[in-house]
């Protein structure tokens, strides 16, 4: 990790929800051990690390810190650890915050104003900054100045300072949201996707030998296969089944351990947990199928509308358990399959 590294300060949500207070402060610590710090290391998105190895060195020939950059994907793809990545590679420190964090326009200008020449801006959920910041921010990244205002009311003025060179790396679950002109103000914008099996498998290989875990590949496999593309999932998955390894006197994690880890876990055989479920649950039998809106789902299973859309609806939608419709979320055969239940014959059958 590069030198300079300053706390994080507002991680997202995490998708897995199983785990009490203290396991997941340990588990965001675990997760600093498990972030490769180099692009050579970043298993997988093969074309987005070209562009990204493309775009760095050519800055770095240049000799000028390189342009913003804007990470978009769904929830534990690896947008932070891209973002350690990008300041590793140029060998520059790396000033951490997020949307929610900065409160006040004032609360970036004293971040902006104490930046470095060079020094890399990761902020997170930058979809959620508030409008004042997020004005503050076109001039900090177009002009590098911030207008500072001294003093209120009619006799308020505002003195430019002037910043040096830096360069903005911004994470976001929820592109859509981003005003246009700040999305016009990155020089390159990088889409994450959802890991293939085969990406996750080695990601877990990768996993279990930085935590001293021995795996078989058929092991490591099915755990990929219920690790929803993700590669958060595939680390938090991994941590259980080793704490069965642990409480059993496993030497090595094998396909059974996996099984029965996972079991207990509530993880199913398509990677859908208990929330998961209960989405499904609710729009078959409670709402006959669909269609239904986010915010009656939402609080039929007594989660935020947001959780519900970020971390289970894309990947009930991909798997093809959900469709969206402009009238709202409609359950497939698929789901209907899955829960085991026959429609009612009065069912939307379109899907
Ligand atoms: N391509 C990858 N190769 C190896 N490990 C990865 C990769 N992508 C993510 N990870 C691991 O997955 C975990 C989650 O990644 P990260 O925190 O970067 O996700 P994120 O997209 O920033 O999530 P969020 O939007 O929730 O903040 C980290 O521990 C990181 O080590």
């Amino acid at each position: 990790m590069a030198d300079g590294i300053k706390p994080n300060l507002g991680a997202a949500e995490d998708s897995l929800r199983m785990v009490s207070a203290q396991t997941q402060q340990n588990e965001q610590l675990s997760d600093e051990e498990l972030r490769p710090a180099s692009l050579d290391d970043f298993i997988g998105q093969p074309r987005l690390k070209e562009q990204m190895r493309l775009f760095l060195t050519a800055a770095q020939k240049r000799g000028v810190p390189p342009d913003h950059i804007l990470l978009a994907g769904p929830p534990g793809l690896g947008k932070t650890t891209l973002a350690m990545i990008v300041a590793n590679e140029l060998g520059v420190p790396v000033r951490i915050t997020s949307g929610p964090a900065i409160q006040h326009a004032g609360d970036l200008a004293s971040i902006l104003s104490s930046l470095d020449e060079g020094e890399v801006l990761f902020i997170d959920e930058i979809h959620r900054l508030p409008r004042a910041a997020e004005e503050m921010m076109y001039i900090a990244m177009e002009d590098f100045r911030v207008d500072v205002m001294v003093g209120k009311g009619p006799g308020a003025s505002s003195i430019p300072l002037t910043l040096p060179r830096f360069t903005v790396v911004g994470a976001t679950t929820r592109e859509g949201m981003l005003p246009s002109p700040l999305r016009a103000r990155f020089g390159f914008t990088a889409h994450l996707d959802y890991y293939p099996d085969d990406e996750l498998r080695k990601l877990i290989h990768r996993s279990a030998s930085v935590l001293e875990v021995s795996i078989t590949e058929e092991a490591a496999a099915q755990l990929a296969s219920r690790s929803r593309g993700t590669p958060r999932i595939a680390n938090r998955l991994l941590r259980r089944v080793r704490d069965w390894g642990v409480v059993h006197d496993l030497d090595v994690i094998d396909e059974d351990a996996v099984q029965a880890a996972l079991d207990l876990y509530q993880i199913d055989s398509q990677g859908l947990d208990r929330l998961d479920i209960a989405v499904l649950n609710a729009v078959c039998r409670q709402f006959n199928g669909g269609p239904v809106g986010l915010s009656n789902l939402a609080a039929m299973v007594g989660e935020e509308a947001e959780t519900v859309e970020t971390v289970c609806e894309p990947y009930l939608v991909r798997e093809g358990f959900l469709i969206r419709t402009p009238r709202g979320r409609v359950a497939t055969q698929k789901a209907w399959k899955h829960l085991g239940i026959v429609p009612p014959d009065d069912v939307n059958s379109l899907f």
